[in-house]
């Protein structure tokens, strides 16, 4: 190579680093390597700027691997390492000799603001760029906020820094982010890019020094851009305060931009939010490595490879799983009871297919669904045959799942696995009406499972390692988050669910109404209320469950209490609206009316007001005004006093497991963590006190009862969340 020397990591066989120098490595550890990286980094383009031989610079990665960015953890140890990252990035953009980086894998948050004070940029055509700090509760700062509306103008650059999402290196080359884009060796394509700069005018292509291309409606469209980015945060800071940052790039110097974006950061880094959102990306991580009560673990145990699945029942859930499976490349058979059923069925799986390949087209991607060695549709279990895995999604009731998981322990090969998509049915007994329950295995998907993330993987007694790897590996490869959990009545989510709901509902006997519950709950954070969400579900799948448990309904022992069930608190509202035929939205009334049955816009409606207020007469409830910190606390102290019994029975293996539930398939907001979290936040002793109040009023209401666990937590002091289960099984002389 004839261009003199470069900065180039990791590249020894091309004899061509004198300077080496990695920016980030991918796998940062607790220490600060960060510090490292930054001082070699300045180490090195300071030797380069003083070195006459030296022509021209190229920066990239090691291991074809850009950057991931900064150190996360790093951000909340004492020295905060990452800060420096600014100045440095303009130091690379005054240098006088062209620099030129090289974007193999990934280049994401101070990464790519690395390349943005770089005066060309190459990646890599498989590369995927972002700045995602905006999802740890950060903004870009190291000047990426004043230099990315630079250089692809402020609707772009406000698209990528308050969504976070990662852009192909397709998308960057339209958008002006990269100058070009090569499928060869992206650090050689680097270097001859450079070597051709060598002597050329460098002052255009220093982002700094460049104003914010102009709109003709600069001041319209931020007000309109703000309104939409406040909407979508639901509460969580970043976003908008990514958005105020951008904003300065537009009004003021570079010089003055920065120093808004550094005062805009720290008022984040200090956040709670950060503190939370950070916690929950390493929590989605931890429970990748799952554990058993028993023993087994993601270390030692194997997935098998799935080369082709089934599906049976074409209801929402299996139209949701088939098309996941589609979308993940698995070949799959979608099995019906009768050609009625299967028809209607096809047709919707088709609709959500072309839904999701016209999305997909959008982002350069193609979804094949058209093949039938793709996608199958049958209605004979003999062609169950030669699958690797089956998930059964027909109607929760435990007689026709034992039929049909009887069924296919006959027809399926020996080393098939079997899963049944339950939300509360018991695995164990599914699992015993077959000949292979080491391969039986709960895999709980949530509606529309094509979308939401979450799915809760839930072993039995039987189940095996190799099977409950195999159901992680097979969430990962559905771009879902697999959360292993025992088996219990509800699991986790649900579990954790009933207390809240019902908590909701006895606070409307005793004087809220729907939508005041609603509110709190939504302002808090949560996407949906408890009733807006009970009425989306649809009332009667409750009901179905409750009159399975004999809880209502004809099975009832005449002269039971209306409110009483087991010598306990219960309510018979969701009932007596049930036979009323207010199912939600689907038939257009539930605990709000809506415009028609299937509308989906929400009005308070006066017939429920008076309704309750009968209610309350009838049984002469005294109503009286309950605040909002009332309902909070109630709703969620219950919620989290469950997740406390559930660790303690060994159901779930940490907390994280917990508050990934809750993140990826319930609508907690992510900015607060989850509820293990927050409750973590809020202090245990706190939560305890409240517990204990609201019990001593309640004393018929056993979920109001605090945990043992919880109890024991702070009689030890309130340790920190990472510590609670070490506790378990400790002895603690204050109980
Ligand atoms: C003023 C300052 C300005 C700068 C701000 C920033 O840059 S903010 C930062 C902006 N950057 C981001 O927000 C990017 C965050 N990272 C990601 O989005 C993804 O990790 C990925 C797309 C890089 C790789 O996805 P993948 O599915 O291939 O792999 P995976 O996700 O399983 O990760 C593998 C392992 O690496 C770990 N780890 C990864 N990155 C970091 C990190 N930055 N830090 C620490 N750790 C990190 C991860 O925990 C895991 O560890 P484990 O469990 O093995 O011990």
């Amino acid at each position: 190579m004839s261009w003199g020397r470069h900065i180039a990591p990791g590249q020894d066989n091309r004899k061509l680093p004198e300077v080496q120098v990695v920016i980030s490595p991918l796998h940062p550890t607790r220490n600060s390597p960060c510090l490292a990286v930054l001082q070699a980094l300045e180490d090195g383009l300071k030797r380069a700027d003083a070195d006459p031989s030296v022509k021209a610079v190229t920066i990239c990665g090691e291991n074809g691997k850009f950057s991931a960015g900064a150190d996360i953890r790093g951000f909340s140890s004492p020295n905060k390492q990452g800060l420096g990252l600014g100045p440095i990035v303009s130091l690379i953009e005054r240098s006088e000799k062209p620099v030129v980086a090289a974007i193999e894998g990934i280049a994401l948050g101070g990464g790519l603001e690395v390349t943005l004070g770089c005066h060309y940029r190459i990646a890599h055509v498989q590369a995927r760029m972002g700045l995602p700090e905006v999802t740890i509760g950060l903004l870009p700062g190291a000047e990426g906020t004043q230099r990315l509306p630079r250089l692809i103008g402020v609707p772009a650059a406000l698209d990528i820094i308050t969504t976070g999402r990662h852009i192909s290196a397709s998308e960057a080359l339209k958008l002006g982010l990269v100058d070009e884009v090569v499928e060869e060796n992206t650090v050689e394509a680097a270097i001859r890019l450079a070597n051709r700069l060598i002597g050329q005018p460098l002052g255009h292509r220093r982002l700094s020094l460049k104003p914010v291309p102009k709109l003709p409606n600069m001041e319209a469209f931020l007000t309109e851009a703000l309104v939409k980015v406040k909407k979508r945060a639901q509460g969580c800071l970043a976003p908008e305060l990514c958005f105020q940052a951008i904003k300065a790039a537009t009004e003021q110097p570079f010089a003055d931009g920065v120093r808004k974006e550094r005062e805009l950061f720290n008022i984040l880094l200090t956040s709670g939010q950060a503190k939370a959102l950070q916690y929950a990306f390493f929590a989605e991580r931890a429970v990748e490595k799952w554990t058993t009560p028993s023993g087994a673990s993601w270390k030692t145990a194997s997935p098998q490879p799935i080369r082709k699945a089934a599906v049976i029942g074409l209801g929402t859930m299996g139209r949701g799983i088939v098309t996941s499976l589609v979308k993940a490349k698995i070949p799959v058979v979608a099995l019906e009871q009768d050609l009625e059923y299967l028809n209607t069925g096809r047709k919707a799986v088709m609709l959500l297919l072309e839904r999701e390949a016209m999305k997909m087209e959008q982002g350069g991607q193609t979804l094949d669904f058209n093949n039938p060695a793709r996608l199958q549709f049958a209605v004979d279990f003999d062609v169950l045959r030669d699958v690797d895995l089956v998930i059964e999604a027909v109607f929760e009731n435990m007689a026709l799942k034992k039929e049909i998981f009887n069924k296919l322990s006959r027809i399926c090969k020996p080393e098939a696995f079997l899963c049944t998509n339950t939300s509360a049915l018991n695995i164990d007994e599914i699992a015993s009406v077959t000949s292979r329950p080491q391969q039986v295995i709960g895999t709980h998907f949530f509606s529309p499972a094509h979308v939401m993330r979450l799915l809760e993987i839930i072993y039995g007694r039987h189940t095996s390692p190799t099977t409950i790897a195999t159901a992680m590996q097979l969430a990962k490869v559905m771009k879902k988050v697999g959360v292993v959990v025992g088996n219990c009545f509800g699991f986790v989510g649900n579990r954790m669910m009933f207390p809240y709901v019902q908590q909701a509902v006895f606070l409307l006997e005793e004087g809220s109404r729907p939508e005041d519950v609603d509110q709190v709950l939504e302002d808090f954070g949560f996407k949906i209320g408890p009733f807006r969400m009970s009425d989306l579900a649809g009332l009667d799948v409750g009901w179905r469950s409750r009159k399975d448990q004999g809880l209502t309904g004809p099975t009832l022992a005449p002269g039971t209490s209306a409110r009483q069930r087991h010598g306990y608190r219960y309510s018979p509202l969701p009932d007596l609206l049930c036979e009323k035929g207010r199912f939600g939205q689907k038939t257009g009334k539930g605990w709000y009316q809506y415009e028609k049955a299937g509308g989906r816009t929400a009005k308070p409606d006066p017939w429920i007001h008076s309704f309750l207020s009968e209610y309350r007469d009838t049984h002469q409830i005294k109503t009286r005004f309950i605040d909002q910190e009332e309902i909070l606390e109630r709703c969620l102290f219950t919620l989290i006093n469950e997740g406390f019994d559930i660790l303690a029975e060994g159901i779930a293996s940490g907390p994280e497991h917990l508050d990934v539930v809750y993140i990826n398939g319930y609508g907690w907001p992510k900015h607060r963590g989850g509820p293990m979290f927050y409750a973590s936040t809020v202090g245990l002793p706190n939560i305890l006190a409240k517990l204990q109040k609201y019990s001593e009023i309640h004393p018929d209401v056993p979920q109001l009862r605090p945990s043992a666990f919880l109890k024991k937590l702070v009689a030890m002091g309130n340790p920190p969340l990472n510590d609670w289960m070490s506790y378990l099984h400790r002895q603690s002389n204050k109980l």
